[in-house]
């Protein structure tokens, strides 16, 4: 066919183009300039073809698109920022706010930044810290926060009140879940007592439990890290008859950190088992831990486990005097799942007498979330600094930066506190992982009852067409 046909369809004009004995290429045209280039539809070229199933599914929502606006709402020596960091280590923090003073200075010509110190109980007890782009020159290339941080301590009154006295009126809140939740209040507040203060939140945390965003700062590179423990459980498993290779990781209430980092050894053929929170599993009996080692010993003749800090919480539970105590924020304290289960591993190959093992159990955690930011997560790092300073300064508030879809975006608080991200073990990611490493589900009926998630709207990955200073962002959706 070498001629071009054109039809309207619903998005736009369709032409259909080819050269003698090419298929034709289907591309769409809408109003100013936008085109796609689209996949070929077999009703394309198969006429009447019925449809068998037509789901109707909402359009998606969406976030506004991050970065510099034609409109901005604060002079530059108007601004008075502060930037502060809550809760667990993160590789990152210290690039974020590097990036952050230096955005406000460079872009903006900014030139009243603090740090608070420790937290946000920092904001009412503590001296706070003058930042320039000469004091935080070579942050980036040590690990922590060069602010502290703290868990605990959110007083959202008094937090608002030294906020209010000191004149502040940009919030830059570096943190996990419950820091966005801190920071949440935070906004509320200022919103009640109408202050003029954009509150402005960047999400970190090595457990990647924050939903609607692609992932959080310090992720890549402590999954990089954790990659070193691995590897070296891996070495002392195979170097050794039926060695037994046993890593935790951190991750309380989220295994997503986790299964990203098993996903990658995966590749490599090094993991032969991996245990998450969302997925209960059972040592004894058929279909359970003890069996599936045995096997895979017998099989392989040394193994590699990872289990997440969270993992398994249930069966400590029962062996051991329950405790029910929290952390200073309200998370509750884990038992050590890796000492608890190394222990029972030994005692059943010792008991059963069938089989002599050798494990070693590595616990790299802490080392893992001190460790300075990768390079890739340094780029990321900066992006979300210079996205949230953009943000402030164009007058947003109440909101956490991060990418959606690949597209930097602002997200309203309400959206990332709502709910905590997890591994859904019903879903592909944990269905792959489970065929690779051919580690039982553990999972009975009831329990894929219980965990099927409910519908989400289908994934809308069109490009972002708007011609506007103010561009939307496509919802997260379930990719994978
Ligand atoms: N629901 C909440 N409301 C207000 N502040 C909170 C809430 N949850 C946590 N915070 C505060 O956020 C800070 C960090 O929370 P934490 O759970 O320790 O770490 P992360 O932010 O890394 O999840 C703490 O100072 C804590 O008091
Ligand atoms: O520093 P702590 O209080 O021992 O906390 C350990 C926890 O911190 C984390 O590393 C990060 O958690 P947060 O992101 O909630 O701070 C968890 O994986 C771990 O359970
Ligand atoms: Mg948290």
């Amino acid at each position: 066919m070498d001629c071009s046909v054109g039809s309207n369809s619903t998005n736009g004009f369709v032409e259909l183009m080819g050269t003698s004995g090419d298929a034709p290429r289907k591309i769409v045209t809408g109003d100013a300039g936008y085109v796609l280039e689209d996949v070929p539809h077999l009703t394309d070229y198969v006429p009447d073809l019925p449809i068998v199933v037509h789901k109707s599914s909402p359009r998606g929502r969406h976030f506004r698109r991050a970065g510099p606006r034609q409109k901005v709402y604060f002079e530059s020596d108007e601004v008075h920022a502060c930037i502060v960091t809550c809760g667990g280590l993160c590789p990152g923090l210290n690039t974020v706010i590097r990036e952050i003073v230096c955005g406000l200075y460079h872009m903006y010509g900014v030139k009243k930044v603090l740090g608070i110190d420790g937290g946000y109980r920092g904001f009412y007890s503590r001296n706070t810290i003058t930042l320039t782009p000469k004091v935080v020159n070579d942050i980036h290339k040590r690990g922590g926060t060069v602010l502290g941080t703290s868990r605990g301590g959110h007083n959202t009154a008094k937090i608002v009140d030294s906020i209010q006295d000191r004149g502040i009126n940009q919030v830059y809140i570096i943190g996990g879940d419950g820091t966005q939740r801190g920071a949440s209040v935070i906004y509320e507040e200022i919103r009640r007592r109408g202050l003029k203060v954009a509150v402005a939140g960047i999400p970190k945390t090595i457990d990647n439990d924050i939903p609607v965003i692609d992932k959080s700062f310090g992720f890549d590179t402590a999954v990089e890290e954790a990659q070193r423990a691995i590897n070296a459980a891996h070495v002392e498993s195979e170097s050794i008859e039926n060695g037994i290779g046993l890593v935790k990781l951190m991750g309380r209430d989220s295994g997503k950190f986790h299964t990203n980092q098993c996903m990658r050894l995966l590749q490599v053929e090094m993991l032969d088992c991996c245990l998450i929170p969302e997925s209960p599993f059972y040592l004894e009996g058929p279909g359970g831990l003890f069996e599936y080692i045995e096997k895979r010993l017998k099989e392989n003749g040394h193994m590699v486990i990872v289990i997440a800090e969270g993992a398994g919480q249930e069966l400590l539970s029962e062996s051991l005097h329950s405790s029910n105590q929290k952390d200073p924020s309200g998370n509750k304290l884990l038992q050590d799942v890796g000492l608890w289960i190394s222990q029972r591993i030994k005692d059943h190959f010792s008991r059963q007498k069938k089989m002599s093992i050798n494990l070693k159990y590595i616990d790299p955690t802490y080392m893992i979330r001190a460790v300075p930011s990768n390079a890739s997560d340094n780029v990321y790092c900066t992006l979300l600094a210079q996205s949230a300073v953009h943000g402030a300064m164009a007058g947003y508030t109440g909101f956490t930066v991060a990418p959606v879809n690949g597209r930097h975006s602002y997200i309203p608080f309400y959206r990332i506190i709502e709910r905590q991200n997890k591994v859904v073990i019903t879903d592909r990611m944990w269905a792959r992982l489970l065929s690779s490493t051919n580690q039982p589900s553990f999972m009975t009926a009831k329990d894929v009852i219980e965990y099927t998630r409910e519908e989400e709207p289908p994934a809308q990955m069109s490009d972002d067409n708007s011609s506007s200073d103010d561009k939307l962002v496509n919802k997260e959706t379930l990719t994978g």
